[in-house]
């Protein structure tokens, strides 16, 4: 790239290798990508990418396993886009085994999990459901469960007008109700739920018990929805879903039930991955388990990706204190830029083909942009994806605004909730915050979210002129993607500016 412009050797523009390999760190936002040359529509662009060594995905976005962020819905959600998402372990080992068997076993499209209630259930039961989840459709069967025979269904039609709400839900359900038989494909149930214009279809097996449920509403927003495209499936033919264990002795046993349960791959959770504790894991579960792909992280830097590749990772999670709601480098004092953290790693680990998801930091789809063309394979998101409506927990209002609750796993409140054998160790009482908890806006649905952020990323790709992934890695490595660091002018230019108000669409 170098070019005589007189007197000296002048340039315009650095490759990664020129910026990186100094004694600064820095992160998406301190660099701007130079635009190259466009001879292809962006539609064309192919962002398929490893997740690991044995996982290709149409997507290259994985949700985190945080407690917030992924429990069943977000992992259906999140392969139903063509990435994966990977459910968190702060919780008993039965409960994230059943959310893997759950999520491995839905269809896209489908309730599998419809809130069932028993005809003794008064109307105002219907009404709390209502303030917190925010809708009043319900199943009325035997015994009040999936699974159970179907006797009714109550919508807000039945209710709007009871006066008395403690009247039991028997006597105002609708009993004349369309179904659809078991496994009946979601074309086909959606074309019964049309004709017969009522606002649910259950889905009941032989013996009349509901399996799954098909909602107008879900049908009418999908249908404004960007088309999902193949959804990303296992060799077991179902979704594929991830999931996170720890490095403690009775990870072994955890491990084994979501082996049991279907998981495809798992990764290592910790903030310091390169440790005998996870070395040692990463032994166990390859031996144990030999077709799971085990990822191990978190990792900064390539002489921890090294150590962790010695013994046989297939794929690596980069990031320390990168993350919205991290503090570790406040804490702990150890971390780095997630730009330079990126590129440091992936450079080491794509040599020897171990694939490296960037974790942390992800807030626009340009980050997502500049960690791919680093060398990252896919990303991974807390922040972005928490406050949609397949994240865990309900919505409430603050100061008008829909807001859902996004905290890090190291924040005192998750710790409270199940990983305090974590942090208070074997032998210390004390217990130490290395990240917080707090709240995100509203986002809508994955469903939508996902495309339209990967078209968006689309559109960066064809602005550099690379047409996929592995055509940025070639790139990348031989110099030719180009780039410079970016002053706190240059950044402050780069976003809006010099406007007395404005409201940031994205899509
Ligand atoms: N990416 C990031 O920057 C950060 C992420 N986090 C998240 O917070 C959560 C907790 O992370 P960590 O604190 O690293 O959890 P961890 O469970 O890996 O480590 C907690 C403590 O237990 C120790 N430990 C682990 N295995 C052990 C064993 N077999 N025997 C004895 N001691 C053992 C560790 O060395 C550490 O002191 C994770 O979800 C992680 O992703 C937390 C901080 C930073
Ligand atoms: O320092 C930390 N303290 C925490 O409590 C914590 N919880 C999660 N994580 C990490 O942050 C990532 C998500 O980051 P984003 O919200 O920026 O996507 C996640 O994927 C994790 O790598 C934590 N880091
Ligand atoms: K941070």
């Amino acid at each position: 790239m170098a070019q005589n412009g007189g007197a000296r050797d002048y340039r315009d523009g650095w490759a990664a290798a020129d910026i990186f390999g100094r004694e600064f760190s820095y992160t998406y936002d301190d660099i701007i990508m130079h635009p190259g040359y466009i001879d292809f529509p962006a539609d064309v662009v192919d962002l398929s990418s490893q997740l690991s060594k044995n996982i290709t995905l149409r997507t290259p976005c994985v949700s985190s396993p945080m407690d917030t962020v992924t429990e069943t819905s977000m992992a259906v959600a999140m392969a139903a886009v063509g990435g994966i998402g990977f459910v968190h372990y702060n919780n008993s080992a039965e409960e994230q085994a059943n959310m893997v068997k759950n999520a491995k076993s839905q269809r896209v499209g489908f309730v599998s999990e419809p809130v069932c209630l028993r005809p003794s259930a008064t109307v105002s039961e219907i009404d709390s459901l209502k303030a917190r989840k925010g809708f009043s459709s319900v199943l009325i069967t035997e015994d009040g469960t999936l699974n159970s025979k179907l006797l009714g269904i109550v919508t807000s039609r039945d209710i709007d007008f009871v006066s008395d709400r403690k009247t039991e839900v028997a006597e105002v359900m609708t009993t004349d109700l369309v179904t659809a038989t078991a496994g009946t494909s979601f074309e086909d149930a959606s074309a019964v739920l049309i004709k017969s214009k009522k606002s649910l279809l259950p889905l009941v097996d032989d013996n009349g018990e509901v399996v799954e449920l098909l909602c107008r509403t879900d049908l009418k927003r999908r249908s404004t929805y960007p088309k999902l495209g193949a959804p990303s499936l296992g060799k077991d033919g179902k979704l594929l879903v991830g999931a996170a264990v720890g490095t403690r002795e009775s990870d072994r046993q955890r491990l084994g039930l979501l082996v049991e349960a279907g998981v495809n791959v798992v990764i290592l959770d910790s903030a310091q991955g390169n440790s005998i504790y996870q070395k040692e894991m990463i032994s166990y579960a390859k031996k144990a388990h030999p077709d799971i792909d085990v990822i191990g992280g978190n990792v900064a830097s390539s002489h921890q990706a090294r150590n962790l590749i010695e013994v046989g990772v297939d794929g690596l999670r980069v990031g320390m204190g990168s993350g919205s709601i991290c503090t570790t480098q406040e804490v702990c004092a150890v971390g780095r830029g997630q730009a330079t953290a990126v590129y440091q790693t992936a450079r080491m680990a794509n040599v020897v083909g171990i694939p490296v998801i960037a974790d942390g930091g992800i807030s626009n789809s340009g980050h997502i942009v500049k960690a791919l063309t680093l060398g990252a394979s896919t990303v991974m998101m807390g922040s972005f994806l928490a406050g949609t409506e397949e994240a865990p927990g309900d919505y409430f209002y603050q100061d008008g605004r829909r807001l859902k609750a996004y905290r890090g796993m190291g924040s005192l409140e998750a710790q409270a909730k199940g990983s305090d054998t974590r942090y208070l160790g074997d032998k210390s009482q004390m217990r130490i915050a290395q990240g917080v908890s707090g709240t995100v806006a509203d986002k809508g649905s994955v469903l939508r979210l996902v495309p339209f952020t990967m078209h968006a990323v689309k559109q960066g790709f064809q602005d550099l002129g690379l047409q996929s992934i592995s055509a940025a890695r070639g790139a990348l490595s031989c110099g030719n993607i180009t780039m410079e660091v970016r002053t706190g002018a240059a950044q402050i230019e780069g976003g809006v500016h010099g406007l007395v108000s404005y409201e940031k669409k994205r899509f």
